[in-house]
């Protein structure tokens, strides 16, 4: 049987982005569409996303006269080669603010109803409510979505099969117990193998137990979240889910980032014509407003938190630049985190370049430029950024943990004589070794052949989504086998 996938998520690039899920919701269906699948996204029609339609045909295929207290609808549209249903629910959805908080940084406080909605509506979607459109595969994205395969389980239609696929679980969408009676899922479902956790309301909790399927963004992440340190409380429920929890690493749209033809950089390049990069550097240098010399920059783009190891970052920022290297730093988050970096540009004006923000374009100039990128996360469940900067020919230097770890080939000695090196990998998560890391890098940045190679082979490496859709489609078609046998 081909799979028909209904896949849930919050977001989804281009047309509203807080981090890397949109860019897997946005890339994952276009790749499994390309390999013959069958998909249609179902997100929330928040407000600038109805504002960004502009001519796009859309047709009303659902009405729900009742859905957490107002009226609500599906509309079926096309964007960005994207089939998506949105969920119109202007008690819900049309305000001000972002996906998950209001304009003055509050979580909105009614997310568990907004995302129960977009839960329940994914459940009706999976039971055939849609004309035209059964799919039998349903495939929730976070916390957001993660109480779409409990409804799904709670509503008898078991001839659709579910997967959760979790982007980082630090996010739990844990709510009051006194939501529970709101939820309408049945009394049996406060329970271990239902949405209770530690006596509030689990909404990752409970799609984790219900979905046919767990998936997480890397092998090594996988493993990970079975630990006591990386499970974050949900390590024990993992555990219990065997091998029904599945690593499949990310890939990244290599259309958008290509660096042959994206209309973003001051001078494309590609493999055979890599000189051209040194343009980008100049103009990296300039915008960023270094000093230019012939050694290397290490740029940042990310948002700026604990879980990037910023912080870090941060702390080691004098060391790294007395030992000769610029950095070029860009992203937004924890204010204190922003203040040190913007400090430290303060000390060092010329060897420290920081914007705070948020801007796609300049990622693309930044990976386009700079020699290296750090990415010194303390946990790091793919991670995308990495897999840009191998395209770009923008060493990555990472932490060893989750999808870093599964996706850089480390320049130690073994594999830098056997010219498979990709990157660096460094750990422990310290200023220390985040430094020692970045001079082991300026030294091979300092041998140009071996910088080159090791440039190209990044360049080289498969980062399109090719082979991980493949896994997904498996996946899928492996449950529907279940389903039949
Ligand atoms: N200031 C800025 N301006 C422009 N673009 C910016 C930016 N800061 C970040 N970005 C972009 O946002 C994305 C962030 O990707 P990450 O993999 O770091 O995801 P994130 O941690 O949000 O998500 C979680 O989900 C993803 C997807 O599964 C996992 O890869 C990851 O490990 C997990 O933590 C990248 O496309 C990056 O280029």
């Amino acid at each position: 049987m081909n799979p028909t996938v209904l896949a849930v998520a919050s977001e989804i690039y281009p047309l509203v982005k807080t981090g890397g899920l949109a860019d897997v919701a946005g890339a994952l269906p276009l790749a499994l569409t390309e390999l013959g699948l069958e998909v249609k996204s179902l997100m929330p029609a928040y407000r600038p996303v109805l504002a960004k339609l502009g001519d796009a045909p859309v047709a009303e295929v659902l009405a729900i006269p009742d859905l957490f207290g107002g009226p609500a609808r599906l509309l079926a549209t096309r964007q960005a080669g994207l089939d998506l249903l949105l969920l119109d629910a202007p008690h819900l959805f049309d305000r001000p603010g972002g996906p998950y908080i209001t304009e003055t940084g509050q979580d909105h406080p009614d997310n568990w109803a907004r995302f129960a909605a977009l839960g329940k509506a994914a459940a009706l979607v999976a039971g055939g409510a849609v004309e035209g459109f059964q799919p039998n595969i349903l495939h929730a994205h976070d916390w957001q979505a993660g109480l779409a395969p409990v409804y799904l389980a709670f509503s008898g239609a078991r001839r659709v099969k579910s997967l959760l696929t979790i982007h980082n679980l630090a996010f739990q969408g844990a709510f009051g117990a006194e939501i529970f009676p709101k939820l309408g899922l049945p009394r049996t479902a406060w329970s271990l193998e239902g949405v209770e956790y530690y006596g509030s309301v689990g909404f990752l909790k409970g799609g984790l137990h219900a979905a046919d399927v767990v998936t997480t963004v890397s092998p090594t992440y996988a493993e990970e979240i079975l630990t006591k340190e990386g499970g974050m409380g949900l390590d024990g429920l993992l555990h219990g889910r065997g091998d029904r929890l599945v690593g499949i690493v990310n890939g990244i749209d290599t259309e958008a980032w290509n660096p042959a033809t994206d209309p973003d950089l001051p001078a494309r390049f590609t493999i055979d014509a890599l000189n051209q990069r040194g343009l980008n550097k100049r103009a990296l240098e300039a915008e960023f407003g270094l000093a230019s010399d012939d050694g290397p920059i290490f740029c940042v783009v990310s948002r700026l938190t604990w879980q990037k190891g910023m912080d870090v970052l941060a702390e080691a920022v004098d060391d790294i630049v007395a030992s000769g290297v610029r950095l070029a730093i860009f992203g937004s988050g924890d204010r204190m985190i922003e203040g040190a970096f913007l400090a430290a540009h303060g000390r060092h004006p010329q060897r420290v370049g920081v914007k705070i923000g948020y801007d796609e374009a300049l990622a693309h100039r930044i990976q386009g430029g700079a020699d290296a990128i750090l990415i010194p996360s303390r946990f790091e469940p793919c991670g995308l950024t990495q897999l840009c900067g191998l395209r770009y020919g923008c060493v990555p230097v990472v932490s060893r943990v989750g999808g870093l770890a599964d996706t850089v080939i480390n320049a130690n000695y073994a594999a830098v004589i056997s010219n498979v090196a990709t990157g660096a990998i460094f750990a422990p998560v310290t200023a220390k070794s985040l430094h020692d890391a970045v001079v082991r890098v300026a030294e091979l940045y300092r041998q140009p052949a071996l910088w080159q190679a090791m440039q190209k082979r990044g360049m080289a490496t498969d980062v399109s989504w090719t082979a991980s859709a493949s896994r997904y489609a498996d996946l899928y078609r492996d449950l529907l086998k279940e389903e039949a046998s």
